[in-house]
């Protein structure tokens, strides 16, 4: 489990110059490896609802085709940063949003950027699976037939539910309502749905938290299955899992900071921050 390049320390007393230069935003997070040519880049990123900052000048580049955790005590931004990377905030009325997201170098934030064509290549899952309340495969038909995407259609849908990890279970009831699937079923239809239209990045929220055991070790064998063709962002609250399943991890701490970034190894076997090392050994949080 490493990023792309090895893990590189950078520590914030600055052992490394020429490291720390080639960072421009203005601060790093204690850690941050290395990662040349990162599919996103957050440089300064600060985000508010309305005059309260909940993110305060994120850095980080997250590796292509590797999964990415983000974890952190309730309320420190987790979910905010996931929504930052394709413009769900923009939902959220009273959040703004300063700095940089980049995605393969482009700030999504450029006036150009349409979010919706955004959020074709970079999509989401959420923690309680939402599936439409139609068939299991207009489910996963929906976003190909919108983008006129529907030729193969049905070779299209087969695909996806076997990229989830579902067709085997659901082959014969293709007609069936998704509601009547159990939520693990629901939750790999709506991984389903999200990878049906071949985005890059698949932005996952806490995606096993409403899951019992079985259906939650599912989902984490598929998470590291996409990650060979996807780039994979997870926040999640089990630590357990975030060890288990990515190759990065990114630690945020109360009051919307990104403490460290590092190897998910060296986070968890020998974190550079005491913070980090007492939230990962549940002294808090
Ligand atoms: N829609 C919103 N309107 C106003 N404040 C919000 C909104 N969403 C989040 N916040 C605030 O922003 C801060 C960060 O919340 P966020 O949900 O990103 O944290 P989190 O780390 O994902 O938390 P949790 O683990 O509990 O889901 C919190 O103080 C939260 O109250």
């Amino acid at each position: 489990m490493t990023a792309n390049g090895g893990p590189r320390t950078v520590s914030k007393s600055g052992t490394d110059d020429a490291e720390i230069e080639s960072v421009t935003a203005n601060d790093v997070p204690l850690g941050s490896p290395r990662i040349s040519d990162p599919v996103i880049e957050s440089r300064d990123l600060d985000v508010y609802y309305g005059d309260d900052q909940a993110l305060h000048g994120i850095n980080m580049g997250i590796p292509e085709r590797k999964v990415t955790a983000l974890i952190g005590p309730s309320g420190c931004g987790k979910s905010t940063f996931l929504r930052s990377i394709n413009r769900m905030n923009d939902l959220i009325d009273i959040a703004r949003v300063d700095g940089e997201l980049r995605f393969h170098g482009k700030n999504v934030y450029d006036e150009d950027v349409d979010p919706v064509a955004l959020r074709r290549k970079i999509g989401m899952v959420f923690q309680k699976p939402n599936p439409f309340p139609k068939s299991i495969f207009d489910n996963v038909a929906y976003g190909l037939r919108v983008q006129g995407k529907d030729d193969d259609i049905e070779d299209q849908v087969h695909s996806a539910l076997e990229r989830a990890a579902l067709l085997d279970e659901v082959e014969d009831q293709l007609d069936s309502s998704g509601l009547d699937l159990s939520g693990g079923q629901q939750q790999r239809l709506c991984i389903a749905r999200a990878i049906a239209t071949d985005p890059e990045v698949i932005l996952m929220d806490e995606p096993a938290s409403a899951l019992d055991p079985v259906a939650t070790s599912k989902i984490e064998d598929l998470v590291e299955e996409l990650s060979a063709q996807y780039t994979v962002v997870i926040v999640t609250h089990n630590m357990q899992q975030a060890a288990r399943i990515s190759d990065t991890t990114a630690v945020f701490l109360t009051g919307g900071n990104l403490v460290e970034f590092d190897d998910t190894n060296k986070i968890f076997e020998n974190p550079e921050s005491d913070r980090v090392e007492d939230y990962i050994t549940g002294k808090f949080g």
